[in-house]
């Protein structure tokens, strides 16, 4: 594709048509749009961080990345989708523009770039690092397992052939370090939101205690709000809760851990669809899921800059 207006957004795509897509969207809104390299994953490609700012010195922040996990396909294409859309709505929109007039956004959409390419090439199903795992045949660490929150209790593998390793130890994947860094850094991240497939649910801390956060009660009614529009759009229906609760105990979680930070609006989205196709949803789905997310999106963000 020449441009961004031309991109396929109803396709899957390679790992370079995505980094050339974020570079294309910074040559086409250089005012609005500019790419941080926040890292290096394990086999050396660049960690890329679209950020949105409309001028000012580290402006308080949204966070959203995609494609932690990399076989969850929907999510990285929902973040290009996200990308453009708040290139788009940016001077139409007013809530939006509201919000990028005050507020930074930090766009991470290939968040586990090595995993996205072996899906690819090699696996389809893969879903941690590809790093490998001393005196292990098995490659890779869960980066939802990988961080400094609960990190080796219940709720995750100490086994490295396992899908939810956790790792030798906390942020050991440069993946996951590399935001951590970024975060510490920053200081001024109001919410921090981590995008998975598939079940359909928006998650809030915590994964791997049942101890209620302290801020449960506005993190549930915001939660609500947010699927509320989501369904508005195609009815499509979520269910929401802690972590915990609703879904399973899991340690060493990213939210827990941006919670922990001190940033109240975490959350994590499991999107379409409950279990039909998968992670192997078809392309056809992808605008759509990106749509009504956008919505959920919105509303935290409104919420976010509100509070
Ligand atoms: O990958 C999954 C499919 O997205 C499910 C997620 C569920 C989860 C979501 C948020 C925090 C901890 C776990 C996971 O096991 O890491
Ligand atoms: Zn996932």
């Amino acid at each position: 594709p020449r441009n961004t207006d031309s991109f396929d957004y109803e396709n899957y795509h390679t790992l370079n048509e995505l980094y050339s897509f974020q570079d294309m969207l910074v040559a086409e809104n250089p005012n609005l749009v500019s790419k941080l390299v926040i890292g290096n994953s394990y086999e050396g490609r660049p960690l890329n961080v679209l950020k949105f700012s409309t001028g000012g010195t580290n402006r308080p922040a949204i966070w959203i990345d995609t494609g932690i996990h990399s076989r969850e396909w929907v999510t990285q294409a929902s973040g290009t989708w996200f990308a453009k859309k708040i290139v788009k709505d940016y001077g139409s929109d007013p809530a939006l523009t509201d919000i990028l007039n005050n507020m930074d956004i930090f766009l991470e959409t290939v968040t586990n770039p090595d995993g996205y390419d072996y899906t690819q090439n090699s696996n389809r199903m893969w879903r941690k690092t590809r790093k490998p795992n001393p005196g292990s045949s098995c490659v890779g660490v869960d980066p939802n397992r990988n961080w400094d929150s609960g990190f080796g209790e219940p709720g995750a593998s100490s086994s490295p052939c396992s899908e939810t390793y956790r790792g030798p130890s906390a942020h050991s994947e440069s993946e996951v370090k590399a935001i951590v860094d970024f975060v510490v850094a920053h200081k001024n991240i109001k919410a921090f939101i981590t995008i998975h497939s598939y079940s359909q649910m928006l998650l809030y801390p915590f994964g791997y205690t049942s101890a209620p956060s302290k801020d449960e009660a506005e993190l549930h009614s915001l939660a609500q709000k947010a699927i509320t529009d989501l369904a508005s759009l195609y009815g499509t229906r979520y269910t929401y809760g802690s972590i915990i609760d609703t879904i399973y105990q899991a340690s060493g979680n990213t939210v827990d851990w941006t919670y922990e930070q001190g940033i109240k609006y975490s959350y994590t989205f499991e999107l379409r669809d409950t279990g039909f196709y998968g992670f192997l949803l078809p392309a056809k789905q992808i605008v759509p899921t990106a749509e009504e997310t956008w919505l959920a999106l919105m509303a935290i963000m409104s919420h976010t800059f509100k509070n």
